[in-house]
C-alpha cells in the first residue's frame, strides 16, 4: 500500500528510520518532509497536508511524528476521516488498526529511538482491521461523532 510520512523539524530525526521501515514491510513511502536541515514547520500543517493525501486517495495510511506525538494526533484527528493515536507500545500500533481502524501512526521522536520507531511502524503496518460487528459498530459511532462535530 501507499504509506504517506510526514515530519515537524523535531520528527525529521526518525524520517530515515520511519522511511526505511515502510519500505522494508513491502510498502511505498511518500515522503511529505520536512528534513532535518530545513526550517522550523508547524505540526497542524504536517497533520494537515497528510491527511488530505489519505483523503484525496494518494495514501491509504500515514506516519506522522512530531517532538511528543501530541501535537500531531491532535491534529491529524482534527482532519475528517483521519484516526490518528499516538502508539509508543506495538500493542498499540497493531490493536489500534485492528479494532479501531487508525489509519494515522503518530509518533514522538523525543520519546522513542529510531529501532523502536521501525518496530512500532512495522507493527502498524502489519496490522489489517478485524471488521467485526462490534468493531464496525463502535467505527460507525466515531464516524457518527465525526458527522455531527462537522455539521
Ligand atoms: O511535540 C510537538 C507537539 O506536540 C512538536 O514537535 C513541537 O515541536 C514541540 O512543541 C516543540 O516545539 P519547539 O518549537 O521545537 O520548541
Amino acid at each position: 500500500m501507499k504509506v504517506a510520512a510526514a515530519f515537524d523539524h523535531r520528527g525529521a530525526k526518525l524520517r530515515d528510520a520511519v522511511l526505511a521501515a515502510i519500505a522494508a514491510a513491502g510498502h511505498e513511502a511518500i515522503d511529505l518532509g520536512t528534513g532535518a536541515d530545513t526550517p522550523p514547520v508547524d505540526y497542524p500543517d504536517k497533520a494537515l497536508e497528510l491527511g488530505m493525501e489519505i483523503r484525496r486517495g494518494a495514501a491509504e495510511r500515514g506516519v506522522l511524528v512530531c517532538g511528543s506525538g501530541v501535537g500531531a494526533s491532535v491534529a491529524a484527528s482534527k482532519v475528517p476521516g483521519i484516526r490518528a493515536a499516538i502508539c509508543h507500545d506495538t500493542y498499540s500500533a497493531h490493536q489500534g488498526v485492528e479494532h479501531d481502524d487508525m489509519n494515522v501512526l503518530c509518533l514522538g521522536s523525543e520519546i522513542v529511538g529510531a529501532e523502536l520507531a521501525r518496530e512500532l511502524v512495522r507493527a502498524f503496518l502489519g496490522a489489517r482491521f478485524d471488521g467485526g460487528e462490534r468493531y464496525l459498530r463502535r467505527l460507525e459511532k466515531v464516524l457518527e461523532l465525526e458527522r455531527m462535530t462537522n455539521g
